[in-house]
């Protein structure tokens, strides 16, 4: 059950990096851990995880495609923002200010390394094709290609971990969910908010119009306390988030009463969410917790990305400013029938069906 809060738990992943693995005991007690966490604020910080990549890696990774030159990442957009691209679902997408001046960001998404014709029978329609192929800048634009692609792995291994100590938090084997992570269709997404001049200050949208699986509903009014967002209040839509915050800061969490919560960086910490499906999935035990993110201030550039060598402008590139930020979401695959653990009628809805009818929704795909 949703509750109020004033700041977000830690929940300290060390046991996971032991070389024997974690006890029984150790185990069992990050299982209670995490569903505490994710039964009442929905969101918490991760330390001392396995992950080898450090912040700088992370951020270095996002650096180094934002800063290419708009032309190139435009060669990578998604159908619906270049009509003569073929990616529908994986590639970039650009700032839209006439969109929406709440929802100010850039991303660059990418899908598991896969091939999809290692796929078993994905449905495809004509508009989008959630297994299509990753689409890549040229090598030597972006050298770091092998690493982004590393990290997705990685995050998706700790992801499936962290769904075993949620399954057991359920009362299920620590394999139960693993059905579901055939042929997953997780996504690992860049994202850089520019600097917030360019923001405008606005209450909370009630639009859908996030350019992502974030489900955008209507949070409740806030006409004392107009902010000037760059990525308005949604919820996510698949199973975990994981993601990693530059120290601009400007996240926020919404308790049960509706107040706003910041969490602000904490050195090498992920930050952990449950999406939409996964409540579904502990039949209401967990709560999908609404968020936002404050604009950057025009001045904001966080020391994570001041030492960096490329971080000059040759293109009058602005990438070095504003927020960076690397979400992961850890999604099932395309065919699983999604259900609550404990509801045995056999109803359940088809993961990709459920994505398709939500994207519909979304202007990215519009
Ligand atoms: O940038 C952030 O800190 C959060 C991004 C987010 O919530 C999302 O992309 O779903
Ligand atoms: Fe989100």
């Amino acid at each position: 059950m949703s509750t109020t809060f004033s700041s977000l738990p830690i929940v300290d992943l060390a046991p996971l990096q032991a070389a024997q693995g974690p006890s029984d005991s150790e185990l069992k007690d990050l299982s209670t851990q995490l569903h505490n966490v994710f039964a009442t604020t929905g969101f918490a910080y991760l330390v001392n995880t396995p992950l080898t990549f450090r912040h700088a890696d992370v951020f270095g990774l996002a650096l180094e495609f934002f800063n290419l030159p708009q032309e190139e990442k435009m060669s990578l957009a998604k159908q619906s923002f270049r009509k003569g691209n073929t990616n529908t679902y994986r590639g970039y997408f650009p700032t839209q200010p006439e969109q929406a001046s709440d929802n100010l960001k850039e991303g660059f998404e990418i899908g598991s390394t896969t091939s999809v014709e290692t796929r078993s029978n994905p449905t495809r329609d004509s508009r989008f094709d959630l297994s299509e192929p990753n689409v890549w800048p040229a090598k030597d634009s972006y050298p770091s290609r092998q690493r982004l692609e590393n990290f997705y792995s990685e995050l998706q291994i700790l992801s499936s971990r962290l769904l075993s100590l949620l399954a057991m938090s359920l009362g299920k084997p620590a394999d139960f969910f693993d059905p579901y992570l055939t042929d997953s269709l997780s996504t690992l997404r860049l994202l850089h908010y520019p600097p917030g001049e360019t923001a405008a200050t606005t209450t909370p949208s009630s639009s859908n119009d996030t350019y992502s699986r974030d489900n955008t509903t209507t949070p409740p009014p806030e006409p004392s306390d107009p902010v000037k967002l760059s990525c308005t209040p949604h919820t996510d839509s698949g199973i975990l988030t994981l993601l990693h915050q530059d120290s601009t800061g400007g996240l926020e969490v919404q308790d049960s009463s509706g107040k706003w919560v910041p969490a602000p960086y904490i050195p090498e910490s992920i930050v952990v969410n449950i999406g939409d499906l996964m409540a579904k999935v502990s039949g209401g035990r967990f709560v999908a917790t609404m968020h936002r993110v404050r604009a950057p201030p025009a001045s904001a550039i966080s020391v994570d990305k001041q030492p960096d060598a490329k971080m000059k402008d040759a293109d009058g590139s602005r990438a070095k400013f504003g927020r960076f930020s690397v979400p992961f979401f850890f999604e099932p695959g395309e065919n699983c029938v999604v259900r609550a653990v404990d509801d045995d009628t056999g109803s359940g809805i088809v993961y990709g069906e459920h994505m398709r009818a939500k994207m519909k929704t979304w202007v990215e795909y519009n």
